[in-house]
């Protein structure tokens, strides 16, 4: 059973981390640091399809959800990372209702949708030793969307609405890149197109969630009523926090970090 899948579902309130350090041997780490859910990031992480099946065999059986962003928006990938055992996945950059409907068609099997039919030979059926996998896997299949763009926020319910997504995901990154605030998700404008988005989504029934490092607006979001927030992320965790240890001993010349500059409160 998917328990995130369903608590989400229910509305209710799932902390995550993010993990782009691409290591079972980290992935395993912050598994058992009492999160909900991780997202595994084969799309900004340096991750494979090797690599991500390495991660979820090393957080297996646990009780943090392995969530798979899938590099882009591609059925076939889709089906690859279902077949590896990815059982929630986080599609980015979806702009609109056909593309969503796109997704959805990709996670299930005929007639319902265009998966193709190989996990008798997965790890996802566990190598046909899950019995009738081809016909239970949709219940534990969760698909959630990102929306990270002008575009996106235009066809947000379409997007919402769609049969099949299970969660709506907003990128405070990239959207603050579309609205001509590239690198800065906290000016007013992205702000405040996050706090509707959150409040649309939640109009449409469906879970809202997000990444932020910033715990006053994690807090916040959560109180909007977004489902499922990422409060941090491993490489900023292991970067800031070697940095903060360096300077404890190091003196202020020595303690900056290579590139010289300040280092700075990591917001995503
Ligand atoms: O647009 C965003 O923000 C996200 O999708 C999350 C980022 O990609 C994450 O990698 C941190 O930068």
């Amino acid at each position: 059973m998917n328990a995130f899948k369903r608590a989400i579902a229910a509305l209710q309130p799932q902390i995550g981390i993010w993990q782009a350090l691409a290591t079972p041997y980290t992935a395993e780490i912050c598994a058992g640091a009492g999160f909900d859910w991780m997202v595994i990031d084969a799309e900004h992480g340096p991750n494979d399809l090797p690599l991500v099946m390495a991660q979820l065999q090393a957080v297996d059986g646990g009780a943090t959800e392995a969530v798979v962003r899938l590099p882009v928006a591609d059925t076939v990938l889709v089906k690859q990372y279902l077949d590896i055992g990815a059982r929630s996945l986080l599609i980015p950059m979806i702009d609109t209702a056909e593309g969503a409907a796109e997704m959805v068609r990709a996670t299930r099997y005929p007639p319902f949708g265009i998966r193709g039919v190989g996990a008798a030979i997965g790890r996802a059926s566990r190598w046909d030793r899950t019995a009738d996998y081809l016909h239970r896997a949709q219940e534990d299949i969760c698909l959630l969307l990102q929306v990270e763009s002008q575009a996106a926020l235009e066809n947000l319910e379409a997007i919402a609405e769609t049969d099949g997504v299970d969660g709506v995901f907003i990128g405070p990154s990239d959207l603050a890149a579309d609205l001509g605030h590239l690198g800065n998700p906290a000016h007013p404008d992205v702000q405040a197109a996050i706090e509707t988005a959150i409040a649309r989504i939640s109009a449409c029934g469906k879970p809202s969630g997000i990444l932020i490092a910033d715990e006053r607006l994690a807090r916040h979001y959560l109180e909007l009523g977004a489902s499922f927030v990422a409060v941090g992320t491993d490489v900023s965790i292991l970067a800031r926090g070697t940095e903060a240890l360096a300077a404890k001993f190091k003196s202020d010349e020595q303690a900056k970090p290579s590139s010289g500059a300040e280092p700075k409160p990591s917001v995503y």
